[in-house]
């Protein structure tokens, strides 16, 4: 068995899509959203293709890649917030230098799911995020059904999210990267 290849880029890079996917959805209608291997269980990609470009061009620090053979398989986009709770408005906004770091999205191919995949990618960024001066915490929201997925991985719930699309809710996850000095003693950083 070949051994995973590690995250080969610390940066998730810009990629070029060809087909696009459009989400049709009685809900709402996304534009030019992520294709169709990415998109989340739900049906609902929570970025669109241009809000995952401004991202990668604004702080692509907080974005991270897994590609194999030069495929990406699974990425992670975040970038920076500065309140105690996400909002809504924490959708589409970068606050530069911010001591929080919004994930927007983890995602994983969908024909590698359920190898581990997604945890070891996330373990690797919470790690990789520890290196970053100034940052002290990660929040997500997820659906209800994801919360034992991020629980596993060390987040803690924070209740329900003000952060909501039609007929969906969303629990807020947090993650503390503080206070970890031997971690960051023996991660390389
Ligand atoms: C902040 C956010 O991005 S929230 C949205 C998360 N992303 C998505 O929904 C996009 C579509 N889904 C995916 O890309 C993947 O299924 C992910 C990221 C949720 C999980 O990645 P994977 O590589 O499949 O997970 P991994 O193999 O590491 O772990 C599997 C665990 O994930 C959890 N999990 C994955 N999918 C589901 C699901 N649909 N329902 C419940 N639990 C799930 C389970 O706890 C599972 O553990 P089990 O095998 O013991 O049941």
């Amino acid at each position: 068995m070949m051994a995973p290849q590690v995250v080969s880029s610390p940066f998730l890079k810009p990629f070029f899509l060809k087909t696009p996917l459009s989400v049709a959805s009685s809900r709402r209608q996304r534009r030019h959203t992520l294709p169709a291997t990415f998109i989340s269980v739900s049906g609902e990609c929570p970025l669109t293709l241009e809000e995952v470009l401004s991202f990668l061009g604004h702080c692509p620090e907080l974005s991270l890649g897994w590609f194999e053979e030069g495929q990406l398989v699974a990425f992670i986009i975040g970038s920076g917030w500065d309140k105690d709770k996400l909002e809504q408005e924490a959708m589409t906004t970068h606050v530069p230098d911010s001591s929080t770091v919004h994930i927007h999205v983890l995602s994983v191919h969908r024909h590698c799911r359920q190898q581990g995949k997604g945890s070891i990618l996330l373990w690797r960024y919470l790690q990789y995020l520890r290196c970053l001066p100034g940052l002290r915490r990660a929040l997500l929201v997820c659906e209800e059904f994801l919360v034992p997925f991020y629980q596993k991985a060390g987040f803690k719930n924070k209740g329900l999210s003000a952060i909501n699309v039609p007929a969906l809710t969303f629990t807020e996850m947090e993650y503390q990267l503080g206070g970890l000095a031997y971690a960051r003693r023996n991660s390389g950083c």
